[in-house]
């Protein structure tokens, strides 16, 4: 037996890309070691999600999301699993000028994380992006539908479907994702008989996120999931009610200051003096 099947072993691309119609591919994001350590036996892919913006850093939007700081969680997360797939998002402006400034980061990205595959947010006109990165050796995931770096133009975070354009366009942009050669596809904030229609219209598995329990697959935010948060987009369900967790917890560490109960003799040292 080879020394890498006795030891666990990260899933791969083609693992993930073979999913199709098959087995469930079970997402979650992670931005830091600790969580990443606990979700990653769990899941089989982890995103280093732009969403950290606004999950970790307070930030209204994903646009003031930079590069360096998707390599620095990316590298943390990295260092937090051994068995899920790792992919980060390209943040908004490292890759739509041009096919060259995509490779120039998502180059980066793989280099100084050690990272699988990118992700980054598609339309119609990132697709020769797409094939110029899978050229290239950089699997990439595409991500269509209510694209969160698109918020500017869209006018808010907008679940997409309404009209029949809007449609044809969803479409469009995951149809030509799919052929530039994206070996998953995230489909979000979409209306589910549209995200029906996607998944069976590409040849990559797609993984959904407010789109339909037809994906492939399916990833939230992990504060959204472990209930964190008191707003949550409708498509979030709470597995966890982390938020009450932690309040609960504080009140009963400032109480025990408060008191003086904390800390106990057996949590201080009492080292004694040699001679
Ligand atoms: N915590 C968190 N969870 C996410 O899922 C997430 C982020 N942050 N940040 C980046 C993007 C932004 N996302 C969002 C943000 C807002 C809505 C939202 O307002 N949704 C409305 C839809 C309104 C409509 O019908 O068009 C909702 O009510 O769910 C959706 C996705 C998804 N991503
Ligand atoms: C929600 C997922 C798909 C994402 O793009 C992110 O976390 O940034
Ligand atoms: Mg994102």
């Amino acid at each position: 037996m080879s020394r890498q099947t006795e030891q666990t072993r990260r899933i791969t691309v083609p693992e993930i890309a073979g999913r199709k119609g098959g087995q469930k591919i079970v997402a979650l994001t992670a931005y830091t070691t600790p969580m990443a350590a606990l979700l990653d036996p769990l899941v089989d892919l982890l995103l280093v999600g732009d969403s950290l913006g606004m999950v970790v850093h307070g930030l209204p939007s994903t646009q003031g999301v930079t590069l360096e700081m998707m390599i620095l969680h990316g590298q943390a997360v990295m260092r937090g699993s051994s068995h899920a797939l790792v992919a980060v998002d390209l943040p908004f402006g490292t890759y739509e000028a041009s096919p060259e400034q995509a490779f120039a980061s998502a180059s980066r990205l793989i280099a100084e994380t050690g990272c699988q595959a990118v992700k980054l947010e598609t339309h119609k006109g990132v697709a020769r992006t797409i094939a110029f990165l899978v050229d290239r050796g950089i699997p990439v995931i595409g991500h269509v539908g209510l694209r969160p770096q698109a918020s500017n133009a869209d006018g808010g975070f907008k679940a997409k479907g309404r009209t029949e354009a809007e449609r044809q366009q969803v479409l469009d942009d995951a149809t030509a994702a799919d052929l530039a050669g994206a070996f998953a596809l995230v489909v979000e904030g979409v209306a589910a008989d549209l995200a029906d229609t996607i998944t069976r219209n590409v040849n990559a598995p797609t993984i959904g996120i407010g789109a339909s329990a037809q994906c492939d697959g399916q990833i939230l935010v992990t504060e959204d999931m472990l209930g964190l948060f008191d707003w949550t987009p409708k498509f979030v369900r709470r597995y966890a009610n982390l938020k009450e967790t932690i309040q609960q917890a504080t009140t009963t560490y400032a109480d025990d200051i408060r008191k003086g109960t904390f800390p106990a003799d057996e949590e201080t040292y009492r080292l004694g003096t040699k001679a």
